[in-house]
């Protein structure tokens, strides 16, 4: 059993009368990969600020290592969504820069502009690298300094699928070597290496579980080609119809049979295992609806 490393209860953070987050319970356990997803603009970046002692909750407590973040900023490093290099220096000069700023800093970055591939761009200016280098720039940053918890702010963004897999195998790496991570993403793919998912939606933890168990309390996937949207709808939950190149994904509407429904379509549909790409369309399309469209029933988290 994991110690807990990140304790939030009932955080509370506005901006004026904007509030953003309303209410938060989780616990980070030690030594594993928690990956938070939302949609845009849910409060996931707000949230991770709280979390590295950047900004102060209105109400309710955030504890990391057992102390206020602010106080155990050393032993934690911070992946900002928009990255933190500047522009009007040369790659190599922000290694200078932000290698001198951060305590835990160590010879780490020379091995990750490596596994990166960008060691030859480092006398270049960054105001001139691609937004994929930039990113690879600051990843090997924030890895140079070795510290026992990483705050990623969608770290997988602007990168391409190759270099996404070589960002998870540093962050297996690291996880082998005792590290806890807080990963805040928009890619079902970050979902692979995830211990434990967090969704957030309007400022509140909607679920959180580990993977697999998310995973099985999705309704039934079903999977069609050639099928016009009118055909099958009824059969779907919500009507939600998720296009993905020529064929189609859904899930299945609670009164719905799935022998029916194969039976009026010709067999042309099938019953798929669950994906982590479904399980980010469920929280983000149907959950979130209820939500918005039912403010008194609890939501349908697992209608088989
Ligand atoms: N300094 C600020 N002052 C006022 N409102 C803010 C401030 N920073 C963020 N917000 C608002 O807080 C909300 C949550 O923003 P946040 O960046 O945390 O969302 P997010 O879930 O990280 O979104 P994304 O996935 O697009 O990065 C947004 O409505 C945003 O406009």
């Amino acid at each position: 059993m994991s110690d807990t490393l990140i304790e939030v209860r009932d955080l509370h953070k506005s901006f004026g009368q904007h509030g953003i987050i309303d209410g938060m319970n989780f616990e980070v356990p030690e030594n594993e990969i928690t990956v938070l997803m939302g949609p845009n603009g849910v409060g996931k970046t707000i949230l991770l600020c709280c979390l590295a002692g950047g900004l102060h909750a209105d109400r309710g407590d955030v504890e990391v290592f057992g102390s206020d973040p602010w106080d155990v900023r050393h032993k934690m490093n911070f992946l900002l969504q928009e990255g933190s290099t500047l522009d009007n220096l040369s790659g190599r000069e922000n290694v200078d820069f932000f290698t001198n700023l951060h305590p835990g800093t160590t010879d780490k970055w020379r091995d990750l502009v490596e596994t990166f591939g960008i060691e030859d761009e480092l006398d270049k200016l960054v105001r001139n690298y691609s937004g994929g280098m930039t990113r690879k720039l600051a990843l090997s940053l924030t890895f140079g300094a070795d510290v026992p918890l990483y705050l990623l702010d969608e770290p997988t963004a602007a990168l391409d699928l190759s270099t996404i897999r070589t960002l998870h195998d540093v962050i297996l790496q690291e996880k082998e070597r005792g590290k806890t991570f807080v990963i805040t993403s928009h890619t079902p793919l970050d979902a692979q290496i995830a211990d434990r998912i967090l969704f957030m939606l309007d400022g509140s933890i909607v679920e959180a579980d580990v993977p697999e168990t998310l995973l099985d309390s999705l309704p039934p996937v079903v999977r069609f080609t050639e099928l016009g949207r009118r055909e099958v709808e009824d059969h779907l939950l919500e009507g939600h119809l998720f296009r993905r190149g020529g064929s189609a994904r859904a899930f299945l509407a609670p009164d719905s049979d799935i022998e029916q429904l194969r039976a009026e379509t010709d067999g042309r549909v099938e019953r798929d295992p669950p994906t982590y790409t479904d399980l980010f369309n469920y929280y983000t399309a149907i959950y979130a609806g209820e939500q918005h469209d039912s403010d008194t029933e609890p939501p349908i988290t697992n209608p088989r």
